[in-house]
């Protein structure tokens, strides 16, 4: 069934345990996911960002609300990283059940009366919101945010931002980054900070940049023709870490890129003579599946659905 995000992640904060937020650009993305998380009876939460809103439009979105409205499991559908109140309103517009709006990269007064505003129009339509404080690393496609810019999320801060914005569930920078490259090895995970703002703020907590990026799919991605560097994601002993102090939201988007791809690769790759639609992006939907139930378990939301 299609709910709102509160309606998933007050529980998710309440019981202790992650849900998958994970991004779509197409069905088989979104197949992957809702069908996964219905096998393994867990909540979930698709998101589009605006770029996908930029590909997919209500053709995907509608997708995603047919898929959500159908299932056995709770799912939203969530605006990540919205930039701006029309951004929001349009997407509840368009039927998203959550909305994030991102104004972290303004000061902070900026952020508390953007976030303020988008906080009003979508109570008021029933929607929950998703804001952030502080500033990852890595690339948000269309802000670069430096190493020295990117700063962690102050807990005093962040109460009040929450009080003075009324934001349902809130985004921390705890050392996550977008994309493949988080780090060397085992990137930093501010756990001290995690458990100071858990300690202060009840609302469900958010982490960006969750992607595990796991070798196997790297070194398959590799092997066939993909160029990739030093990749590195997030632990998921740091993860489910995490999930016990606080954090209820997980965001992945990076992990099904790279699956979708390696199953389209491989496919290429092994039957040069394959034209068929289904025969390419049938195994990639197997392998976002895959990498979807590794997630969901990580997570601890098996079964809480
Ligand atoms: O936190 C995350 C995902 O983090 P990850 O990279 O670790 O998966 N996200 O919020 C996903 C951001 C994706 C935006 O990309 P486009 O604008 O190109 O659609
Ligand atoms: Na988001
Ligand atoms: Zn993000």
């Amino acid at each position: 069934m299609l709910v709102t995000g509160n309606d998933i992640l007050v529980p998710a904060r309440a019981g202790k345990y992650g849900v998958g937020s994970f991004n779509t650009n197409n069905m088989e993305i979104t197949q992957a996911i809702i069908h996964t998380a219905e096998r393994l009876r867990s909540p979930v939460m698709v998101q589009m960002s605006e770029g996908a809103i930029k590909y997919g439009g209500q053709d995907l979105a509608n997708i995603v609300i047919d898929l959500a409205e159908r299932a056995t499991v709770p799912v939203a559908l969530h605006l990540d990283h919205g930039s701006s109140y029309e951004s929001a309103l349009k997407a509840i517009k368009m039927g998203f059940t959550s909305v994030m709006i991102d104004a972290s990269h303004h000061q902070f007064a900026e952020n508390i009366q953007e976030t303020r505003r988008v906080v009003e129009a979508a109570h008021a339509m029933g929607i929950s919101v998703e804001a952030e404080l502080g500033r990852l690393g890595g690339i948000e496609e269309h802000i670069v945010v430096d190493e020295k810019d990117a700063f962690l999320t102050d807990p005093e801060e962040a109460v009040q931002f929450v009080e003075q914005t009324g934001t349902d569930y809130l985004a921390i920078a705890i050392g996550t980054s977008h994309g493949a490259y988080k780090g060397k090895g085992r990137p930093f995970i501010d756990h001290e900070r995690i458990e100071k703002i858990e300690k202060l703020l009840s609302i469900p907590l958010v982490a960006h940049g969750s992607s595990g990026v796991p070798a196997e799919i790297v070194q398959r991605f590799r092997d066939c023709g993909g160029e990739i560097g030093d990749a590195f994601g997030i632990a998921d002993e740091d993860l489910q870490r995490a999930t016990q102090h606080g954090i209820a939201k997980v965001n992945v988007d990076t992990d099904l890129r790279l699956a979708m791809t390696v199953g389209v690769r491989e496919i290429l790759k092994n039957s040069p003579k394959e034209f068929d639609p289904r025969k390419i992006m049938g195994p990639a939907r197997e392998v976002m599946s895959k990498i979807v139930e590794h997630k969901l378990g990580v997570l601890g939301s098996v079964g809480k659905a």
